[in-house]
């Protein structure tokens, strides 16, 4: 569960989509150069979703009691303070073999951003179906079944499914401040290479930065190339950190930037122990003695373009 820029809630009815909180921002760090101020009202929900000690009470309230308990942590670049991705973990079965992909994407290519704007400058209407179809997102998982939603002016979210496995996908195709975000778990990791899904990812939104966290809980022998440092195309890697996680777990986190672009900055550490609202670094050199998670107890008692076909929509 990655909350760069929040998430939407969405349900069977169009006008019971719910924008939530982004978890550990300022609503400020959300509207570069007042850009989205418009949608500011969207940005004040009610709890448990303005921050994410109240979200990990609640979600304890229901998943707290699994064999796992409740596993929740905070996870970013101290050189970005602005990007952190917020995890929650609990299973009856924390012996079987999960495996959770996540990449948070920014600076998208401006021509396949514009895919998930309503209106092209020729007047062309897009919705949530045809953007799935030209982004390229309905080939990453062509087996998905996939719920897509597209917001006014401009965005697009998506849940899909597959047997056990999910995954959702979050854009913001706005110039100055694009984002995109891609989830998937549940997925028998011997059926997929994890670089192709990843660079199937990569080719719908084409970032100019991206970092990407497998997550492994339970067996780790049929992960394959999943627990591996990825080897991404047309990007140099700019950090990695492979972390053991308290619950049992292993995290491999990478950021990348794309090869025609200056590199910045240079590896650092990025799993932060989460204390109340806020994260606090962890060593410079990606080593940490101990692995810092925030303990469930803690808080249980807090509260391609247009030139396509027009699809039918
Ligand atoms: C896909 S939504 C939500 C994205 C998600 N929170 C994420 O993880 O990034 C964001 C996009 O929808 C647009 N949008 C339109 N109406 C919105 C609303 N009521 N709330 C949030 N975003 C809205 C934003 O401008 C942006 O391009």
């Amino acid at each position: 569960m990655e909350s760069k820029g929040g998430k939407k809630k969405s349900s069977s009815s169009r006008s019971s989509l719910m924008y939530e909180a982004p978890l550990g921002y300022s609503i400020e760090d959300l509207r570069p150069a007042g850009g989205i101020k418009k949608f500011s009202a969207a940005y004040s929900n009610p709890s448990p979703y303005k921050n994410f000690a109240d979200e990990v009470a609640f979600l304890n309230r229901y998943f707290g009691g699994l064999k796992s308990g409740g596993n929740a942590y905070v996870i970013g670049d101290p050189a970005k303070p602005g990007q952190k991705w917020h995890i929650y973990y609990a299973t009856e079965h924390p012996e079987e073999p999960v495996v959770t992909l996540e990449m948070c994407m920014t600076r998208l290519d401006k021509k396949k951003a514009s895919v998930f704007f309503k209106t092209s400058a020729d007047g062309h209407t897009s919705c949530a179906k045809e953007m799935t179809k030209l982004s390229g997102i309905s080939d990453i998982i062509p087996e998905m079944e996939i719920c897509d939603f597209d917001f006014e002016p401009c965005g697009y979210s998506m849940n899909a499914i597959h047997g056990h496995a999910f995954s959702t996908i979050h854009v913001t195709p706005e110039d100055g401040f694009s984002y995109a975000s891609y989830e998937v778990m549940g997925l028998n990791p011997s059926s997929f290479a994890y670089g192709d899904l990843v660079n199937r990812v990569l080719r719908c939104f084409s970032p100019s930065e991206f970092s990407v966290a497998v997550t492994i809980f339970g067996g780790r022998d049929d992960v394959k190339t999943w627990g591996k440092m990825l080897d991404a195309e047309a990007y140099a890697c700019s950090n990695m950190v492979e972390q053991e996680l308290p619950s049992g777990g292993l995290l491999i986190y990478q950021s990348f930037t794309a090869t025609d672009e200056a590199a910045t900055g240079s590896p650092r550490s990025v799993l932060h122990g989460f204390v109340g609202d806020r994260a606090e670094n962890g060593s410079e050199n990606g080593e940490h003695d101990a692995p810092l998670c925030w303990e469930a107890d803690a808080v249980h008692d807090e509260t391609e373009g247009r030139e396509a076909k027009k699809m039918k929509c």
